[in-house]
């Protein structure tokens, strides 16, 4: 990984104290005592301070039809992703190309990560023009990959990057709410305390480098696992009324009962384990604050080795598959202050459920690559 770039929407920041007065008054659901309530309950214990969105109050009273499932809104909710994502993608792109010193014309592949790919051309066409990538530029869009698309995206990024000499890949993951936020029920309460929107951008290459490039994060090896028989657990459909998530109450146990061999797999293609869990840094997709602490649990993780994940959980939410780059970025801060040890592990989940498990190093300055 030789950048890293983020951005978030501004269209509402909401604290999550505030959220679900907010929310119910603009939806005109205060009537729904019961059901605020849970939500107030849920959103306490999320370990989430904030989030950003790109809806505002405006916009949300202007799109009723966002609000009432008997009505169809996923026309009027593709129209606004279409431009939308893309430009949000843009915005940490330009950062990453920025730190990376290298003209975008000299960016060979992209890989875009997004559940709100609903056209052909999509995102990674728009991203593309946006940018100024040239035409010869080799695009793949992944789609409803969910919370593990950065993950996978970055997967695939290191096969590029290692099977084609010279590849620089732009990995562009960006999700928004806008394609499943809706009136809260009984079924999506889980997904309203969650989510929020951005986008995270990593550039990514093998050696020989440039003069500008210096790595911040090797990609040693990685794997997929799929957690048997529990593809009912964790899922998204799309609707007439937008994206539907269905997040089972099992997902902080199975991905628990099922993380640690997944790290020993990881571990064992090709190099060393570490002595103890507590030797590596940590990149965890933050899903939800009971995930983390179940990991604490099961890896016996000192307590402040996910504090990066939490970090970025408190600050901004689940933002699906991007949210794993804001826990990159937020760790090469930690790495410049000297607080990294070599060796790290990156993990992401998402619906299957899929767990992508990665081997990271920290470079040291004088590596030959
Ligand atoms: C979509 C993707 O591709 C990938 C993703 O990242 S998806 C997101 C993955 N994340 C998850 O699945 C959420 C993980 N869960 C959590 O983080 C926590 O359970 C939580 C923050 C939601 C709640 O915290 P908690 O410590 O479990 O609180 P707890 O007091 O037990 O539960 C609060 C309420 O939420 C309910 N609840 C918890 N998890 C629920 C779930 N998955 N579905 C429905 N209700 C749930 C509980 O039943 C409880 O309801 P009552 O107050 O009426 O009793």
């Amino acid at each position: 990984m030789l950048a890293i770039g983020t951005a978030n929407p501004t269209g509402m920041v909401l604290p999550q104290d505030e959220f679900v007065d907010d929310i119910f008054r603009l939806t005109n659901s205060d009537h729904l005592t019961e059901l605020k309530q849970k939500l107030k309950r849920i959103c306490q214990k999320t370990g989430i301070d904030k989030r950003y969105f790109h809806l505002t109050p405006e916009s949300i009273v202007a799109h009723p039809e966002f609000f009432d499932r008997e009505l169809p809104s996923l026309d009027a909710r593709v129209d606004i992703v279409a431009t939308a994502v893309p430009e949000l993608a843009h915005s940490a792109a330009t950062k990453a190309i920025s730190e990376w010193g290298r003209p975008a014309i000299d960016i060979t592949h992209l890989v875009f990560s997004t559940y709100s790919a609903c056209q052909a051309p999509s995102a990674d066409l728009r991203l593309a023009s946006l940018l100024g990538l040239r035409p010869t530029v080799s695009r793949t869009i992944l789609s409803l990959h969910g919370c593990y698309g950065g993950g996978r995206a970055l997967n695939l990024a290191k096969q590029l990057a290692e099977n084609n000499r010279g590849a620089r890949v732009l990995v562009a993951c960006c999700e928004t709410t806008l394609v499943c936020f809706g009136r809260a029920d009984g079924s999506n309460l889980v997904g309203h305390a969650l989510f929020g929107d951005g986008a995270g951008v990593v550039i990514v290459g093998a050696g020989p480098f440039g003069e500008t490039e210096h790595p911040l994060f090797e990609m040693v090896s990685a794997t997929q696992t799929t957690i048997p028989k529990s593809d009912h657990v964790l899922g998204m459909q799309v609707s007439g009324a937008g994206v539907d998530f269905h997040l089972g109450i099992q997902v902080p146990t199975l991905i628990a009962q099922n993380i640690e061999q997944c790290l020993v797999d990881a571990f064992s293609k090709g190099v060393h384990p570490p002595c103890s869990w507590n030797d590596l840094f940590w990149a965890v997709h933050p899903g939800g604050r009971s995930i983390l602490d179940n990991l604490d649990t099961v890896l016996n993780l000192e307590p402040e080795k996910l504090a990066a994940s939490r970090h970025v959980l408190r600050e901004y939410g689940n933002m699906s598959g991007a949210t794993i780059v804001f826990v990159l970025d937020e760790l090469r801060r930690r790495r410049k202050e000297g607080l990294l040890p070599e060796w790290g592990a990156m993990l992401a989940f998402g619906p299957g459920i899929t767990i992508e498990a990665m081997v990271l190093r920290t470079p040291s300055p004088n590596k030959k690559w």
